[in-house]
This record gives structure tokens, sequence and C-alpha cells, in this order.
């Protein structure tokens, strides 16, 4: 096992995975620096979710390696690999899954709230980030009162508000409407770039993956490009990212 550059704070290296028996990466090496937002593009079916599972520790590769902060991921147990996930990462599926019975605020704290944090506490960090996601006057609102584009910035705001490390962003506007779309990217990567947080972004559209620092492009399961998103990372003196085969 190689230890990773130093200055990678996520690292990955040749990545096979099958599902079934249907490959879905074949040899894929990226590494994210701190700070960095890095977008996973390609067409649908090109592996991106899969990559996205391994980086994060909830699926194990069937082959290579995935480091995180200098420490490897893949050699963990289930357990290890939960609390990492829980403790240092957060996670943007595509379609915005809220408890029903919760309102916003509380849907948003409940990572904070099933970490043992104080009732009141959790509440205020919910709020905060309810409030930066441009969402806090709907926060004694239910799931079922709010628009789609406004639950999927709850959804955002539970991700953010334990300060994770990492984010990652499966396809996190995919579900939306075109309109809303764009403005909730934005928010979603304006909140990232302010608290630093890494943010690995999936997405099939181009140009969602134009506003991070730099695209990493699949298909079929492999790297074929890499693209350096100028006019992003230098405006925003975000660090670049690394790649290597
Ligand atoms: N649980 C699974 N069981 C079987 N095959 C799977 C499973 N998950 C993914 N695949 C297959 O693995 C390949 C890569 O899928 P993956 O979801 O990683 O790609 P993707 O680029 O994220 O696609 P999309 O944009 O549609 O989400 C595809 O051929 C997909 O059908």
């Amino acid at each position: 096992m190689v230890a990773p550059p130093d200055n990678d704070v996520l690292w990955a290296r040749s990545l096979h995975h099958s599902h079934g028996g249907s490959p879905a990466l074949t040899g894929v090496s990226v590494g994210v620096r701190e700070g960095e937002i890095l977008a996973v593009g390609g067409p649908r079916g090109s592996g991106k979710t899969t990559l996205l599972r391994c980086l994060s520790g909830s699926l194990v590769p069937n082959e290579g390696e995935v480091w995180f902060n200098s420490g490897p991921v893949h050699t963990l147990g289930a357990v290890a690999r939960e609390q990492l996930r829980r403790d240092r990462f957060g996670w943007i599926d595509p379609e915005p899954a809220l408890v029903p019975e919760l309102n916003a605020w509380e849907n948003a704290a409940l990572p904070l709230l099933l970490r043992g944090i104080g009732h009141r506490a959790a509440k205020k960090a919910a709020l905060e980030w309810l409030e930066r996601l441009d969402i806090d006057m709907c926060a004694k609102k239910r799931p079922h009162a709010l628009l789609q584009a406004q639950r999927q910035r709850v959804v955002i705001a539970r991700a953010l508000v334990t300060g994770p490390a990492v984010l990652f962003a499966d396809e996190p506007t995919a579900a939306l409407h075109r309109t809303d779309r764009a403005q909730v990217l934005r928010t979603l990567l304006t909140a990232a770039r302010s608290h630093r947080i890494t943010t690995v972004l999936a997405t099939h559209d181009t140009d969602v993956a134009a506003l991070a620092d730099r695209t990493v492009v699949l298909i079929d399961g492999c790297r074929v490009n890499s693209i350096e998103n100028k006019g992003t990372s230098d405006a925003e003196g975000v660090a670049a990212c690394s790649l290597s085969v």
C-alpha cells in the first residue's frame, strides 16, 4: 500500500468495481485537495455514483485504494466506515428525502441531534444553515408544505450542519426544474466555498460541472479527461485538483 500525496485530502488509486458482474469502475484514480470543488462528469451509467460511493466509504471497491487525510478507508471495517461517514462526510442525493413528520429545521438538525448535541445548540446551527441557504422562512414547515427546490435546500443544510470535511453531492439538482437548478447549485457551491468544504459533485450536466474548480470525466467506468474550469478556481483562489491514472 502506497501512501497518498500529502496535499490531497481525498485520494483514490486504480479503483475497479463491478455490480453483480457488470463493470462500473475500471482503474479510476483521483485526488482532491482541501477546499476544492471537483465535478465528476460523464453520461448516465458512466460510474459517477459508484465513484462517489467508493470515495465516501459506503462501498468498498473490488480493487484499489481510497485514502482520507492520509488514512486508508478501503481497509476499514463497516462500523469504522459508517463512523467516518457520519463524523466527517456529508452526502446529498438527487431526490430530497426528508423525514415527513419533522419540520425543516428539525430535519436539518437531525445529524446533530443524533450525535447527542443539545436541542438548543442543534436548533441554532440548523437555523443558521437554513438562513445561509435562503430557506429560513420555511423553518417550521413540514416537507409536504415545501416546494421541491426548498426541500433540496433543507437536504443541503442537513448535509452541511455538521461541518463535514468532505461533501459528496450526487446530481444534487437533477430532480429540480431548470429555473431552480442554477440557483440551488450556486447556493450550495457558495456555501461550500465560503466554509472551505471540499466537495465532490457528480453530474451529467456540463453546465453544472463548469461551476466546479475542475472536472473529471468518466465514460464506461474509465477516466477519460480532466478539465480545469478556468474562472472558478482562479477567481475563488481555490487549489487545483491533482489527478493521476
Ligand atoms: N446496484 C447496482 N446493481 C447493478 N448494476 C448497477 C448498480 N449500480 C450501478 N450499476 C451499474 O453500474 C454502472 C455505473 O452506474 P453508476 O450509477 O455508478 O453510474 P452514474 O454515472 O452515476 O449513472 P447515473 O447518472 O444514471 O446515476 C451502470 O451500468 C449501472 O447500471
